[in-house]
């Protein structure tokens, strides 16, 4: 049995999310942001989330979404996670995690050492940290841009909550990810894409296979 826990993100037809889940994914991310090839509507979401069985975290990606947006959308899709992967103030994640009464999950981006000292104060009001390559400037998205940053940033590092590692991950760079930084959760979109916004059925259970034999 694995000690390794995979979220895929981005999923937008059913027969991802059945790949997902029966290779042993633990979560599986919808993005609501309109910029991304990703997004999905919240009526699609739920049809998704309805299938999803107990025992795999639904998690909803959002963006420094306001309160109208995410009544709306707690309203209709059954989530076990939030992932703010914004600009959300370490304030904003706590008022968000007391108003809907889930755990939520903050990204990080790390591009160098500076970017460290941001987390601390993530781990504070979060229930996971995401760490996450930092977008280019003037990158369209902050994140799902299939880069990775120097995982040696974070080797051996341990915090108070819960961390997943995400940025460029794929089945042939996450044993080196996993071995040079020692995550336990990995979360992947473009890595298991034939195209952006096109999951791939074969790329997801490649992917979960050398998750779970890293
Ligand atoms: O995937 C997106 O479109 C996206 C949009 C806005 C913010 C984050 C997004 N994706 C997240 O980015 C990381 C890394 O993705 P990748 O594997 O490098 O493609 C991951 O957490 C995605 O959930």
């Amino acid at each position: 049995m694995s000690d390794v826990s995979v979220k895929i993100c981005g999923l937008r037809r059913p027969e991802h999310v059945a790949a997902a889940v029966e290779a042993g994914a633990k979560y599986v991310g919808f993005v609501f942001f309109p910029k991304s090839p990703r997004n999905i509507s919240i009526e699609d979401a739920r049809a998704l989330a309805l299938d999803v069985p107990p025992g795999v975290a639904k998690v909803a990606l959002i963006v420094n979404a306001d309160d109208a947006f995410l009544d709306a959308l707690t309203a209709r899709v059954p989530l076990d996670m939030l992932q703010l992967h914004g600009a959300e103030t370490p304030a904003r994640v706590a008022e968000i995690k007391a108003r809907y009464g889930l755990p939520v999950m903050k990204a990080v981006g790390v591009a160098d050492a500076d970017d460290l000292p941001a987390l601390e104060a993530y781990v504070r009001v979060a229930d996971q940290i995401l760490v996450d390559a930092k977008p280019p400037k003037n990158a369209d998205l902050p994140g799902g841009n299939g880069l990775t940053f120097d995982w040696r940033l974070v080797a051996g590092r341990r915090w108070p909550v819960p961390w997943m590692l995400a940025g460029g991950l794929t089945a042939d760079n996450v044993r080196e990810a996993k071995a040079l930084t020692g995550a336990q959760q990995f979360d992947i979109s473009s890595g298991v894409e034939t195209a952006p916004g096109e999951k791939d059925t074969q790329l997801i259970r490649r992917f979960m296979s050398a998750a779970q034999s890293a």
